[in-house]
């Protein structure tokens, strides 16, 4: 049955929505009925560009309601003021001015970062009644702005044929909103909503992306904001108050933020809950801050996690048969094929922090199809030299090149996307993404599928996603981990995830690889199977950079080591040299007297 629902879910779905097109005309339901359709369609608009922001992208953007104003306002003034009453120019202008206004608000508030998108969208909504004052003659002020008839080919659309057109345009909306979250886009959205740090490391650019997250958003807003003003005739500042935003947040929440269709299911409970509840409007203020926090607490995923939850249960017990099983990779022997390595090197490097000198003169080189490994004792800053490569931190002096390129300085998402990757010490997991979708997303900035390919789901984004799919599991496979790959990645224990974050980095084939601490937290088994990754990544020509405590496992591995103590390099040769040099087993145990200590037989790690 279940298996049925999910092979014929495109067809059933039409049905339903041919059901919903015609059921006014074919007299299923009423004027009041229809209206309430209406009235949903388009409060599930506001509230979907809401969770494409906040759920997807994780930045609280409450201005939803003032770029609504601006469709409602656009497409109402366009049509009284100018004429056009042609209901595509309307939505088209409306969504011009939002997608506008997104620029000049997220430009600003997303430059600075941290909570700044929240407070000028916040001011937004609150500056709406101003703005309209002060837009007065093409808003009609607080007096509100009649609007005129919408016309479609000079046709007067009203009735059934506003009902049509108001479902129609959300279904659009919805078609084309889960084409694109369902992808490897929404995949990145996620990553991004989880850690910037990450998504920087899968050569995306953080500022960026979230404005065009942004400004996606502003596109339901401001179709919803001129579908309003053609169903209602006329426009007036009392509609886009503070409380709209505030119960739009509370649909969002209610229905699940991090999906695609929780924005419908947000949107009834409040439009049927606004309609039903005659105190409501006295009430709403408190109702809504009652939602948001039986929403935060009890089901922090919304209804729409409710559902998922309920289906996951289900199949437990065996009253629904298991989700199709994934598909498999072509069997064989994994292999990992040639890497195109490059020899990265430090020259004199150094990063203060204030008056802390963190590194002081490094010069190191690591080369392709070597393990060049970086040990010593707590703070003597082995991260600090990966941020500098990876780009986190900007050096204080020296330089950074990568084979005949200088990258010192450059933002990390440029670095990433030159072909150097990383693992971090405590390893970044996104959150409700399965093991394989987390990893093909290494493949994101090489195998780039444009958004406009993924809205439209044409045959080049289909051939990327299997391929993508196809890469992520046979990493997996490789690793021996495969059995994770449909699992919840943030699920995973600790181990495991260092193996997926592994398999993420080799998703993407980079030239340089950094590993921070990438075996601490594995038990004996996973540390084989590390062991044979590097190893591998090694013969394919790839270039490693290894940061590590495990100092048996650091002499298994590298090729060349270099001692780091107190920011400075005190040794650099092969392990066999590295075990024999007394200085810095001294320096690296803390042992007082060389003679105490047993060369052949290292003590683990430094800490
Ligand atoms: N963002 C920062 N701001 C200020 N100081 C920092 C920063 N990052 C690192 N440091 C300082 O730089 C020095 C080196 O730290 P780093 O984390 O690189 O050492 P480490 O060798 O990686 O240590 P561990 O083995 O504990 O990870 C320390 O004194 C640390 O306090």
């Amino acid at each position: 049955m279940a298996l049925l629902a999910h092979r014929f879910r495109l067809p059933i779905a039409l049905l339903l929505l041919g059901l919903l097109l015609a059921a006014p005309a074919a007299g299923l339901i009423d004027a009041y009925w229809a209206r309430t359709v209406m009235l949903i369609a388009i409060l599930s608009l506001l509230v979907s560009g809401l969770n494409v922001v906040l759920g997807y992208a994780g930045e609280l953007a409450l201005g939803q309601v003032a770029l609504y104003a601006v469709g409602a306002y656009v497409a109402g003034y366009i049509g009284v003021g100018l004429g056009a009453t042609d209901v595509f120019l309307a939505l088209g202008a409306a969504v011009l001015a939002a997608v506008a206004v997104g620029l000049v608000t997220g430009i600003p508030g997303l430059r600075l970062g941290g909570w700044s998108l929240a407070m000028v969208t916040f001011f937004l909504v609150i500056l709406v009644p101003n703005l309209i004052d002060v837009f007065e003659p093409f808003t009609g002020g607080t007096l509100g702005l009649a609007t005129a008839v919408p016309t479609l080919f000079g046709a007067e659309l009203t009735g059934d044929g506003l009902y049509l057109l108001i479902v129609a345009v959300a279904a659009i909306w919805f078609a084309l909103v889960r084409n694109l979250l369902l992808s490897r886009h929404g995949d990145v959205f996620l990553v991004l909503r989880q850690s910037p740090i990450l998504a920087s490391v899968l050569g995306v650019s953080v500022y960026r992306l979230k404005l065009l997250v942004y400004v996606i958003g502003a596109i339901p807003a401001a179709l919803a904001g001129a579908l309003f003003a053609m169903l209602d005739g006329f426009v007036a500042p009392e509609t886009f108050t503070f409380a709209l935003a505030l119960s739009v947040l509370a649909a969002s929440v209610i229905g699940g933020s991090t999906s695609v269709y929780g924005a419908i299911a947000g949107a009834l409970v409040m439009q049927l809950g606004q309609q039903t509840l005659t105190r409501f409007q006295d009430w709403q203020l408190v109702i809504y801050g009652g939602f948001l926090l039986l929403a935060g607490i009890v089901f922090n995923r919304g209804l729409a996690g409710l559902w998922h939850d309920g289906l996951a249960a289900a199949r437990r017990r065996g009253l629904l048969p298991k989700a199709p099983a994934a598909a498999a990779v072509a069997e064989g022997e994994a292999e990992l094929g040639t890497l195109d390595g490059a020899v990265l090197r430090t020259e004199e490097l150094e990063k203060s922090f204030g008056g802390n000198k963190a590194l002081q003169g490094v010069s190191i080189e690591a080369r392709p199809g070597e393990v060049t490994a970086l040990i010593g004792p707590n703070g003597s800053g082995k991260t600090t030299l990966l941020n500098l490569i990876s780009g986190f931190y900007r050096p204080s002096g020296g330089r950074l090149m990568l084979g005949e390129t200088e990258i010192g300085g450059r933002p990390a998402y440029r670095i990433a996307r030159l072909g150097v990757t990383r693992t971090f010490q405590t390893p970044l997991i996104p959150k409700d993404m399965t093991t394989r979708a987390f990893v093909a997303t290494g493949r994101y900035a090489t195998h780039k599928v444009g958004i406009a390919t993924a809205l439209l789901r044409l045959p080049a984004f289909r051939r990327g996603y299997r391929a993508d799919d196809a890469e992520a599991l046979r990493l997996l496979r490789l690793l021996g981990i495969e059995e994770t790959a449909d699992r919840p990645v943030d699920s995973l224990a600790l181990g495991t995830r260092r193996l997926v974050e592994v398999a993420r980095a080799l998703a993407s084939r980079p030239r340089v690889f950094l590993f921070d601490e990438v075996g601490s937290g594995l038990d004996e088994s996973d540390l084989r199977v590390l062991e044979h990754a590097v190893g591998m990544i090694r013969e394919a020509g790839g270039t490693v950079i290894l940061v590590e405590h495990n100092f048996p496992l650091v002499l298994k591995l590298a090729d060349r080591i270099h001692v780091l103590s107190q920011g400075r390099l005190i040794a650099s040769g092969t392990p066999a040299e590295i075990q024999a040099d007394r200085r810095v087993l001294a320096e690296y145990t803390g042992a007082t007297d060389p003679a105490d200590l047993e060369p052949a037989e290292p003590r683990k790690g430094g800490r």
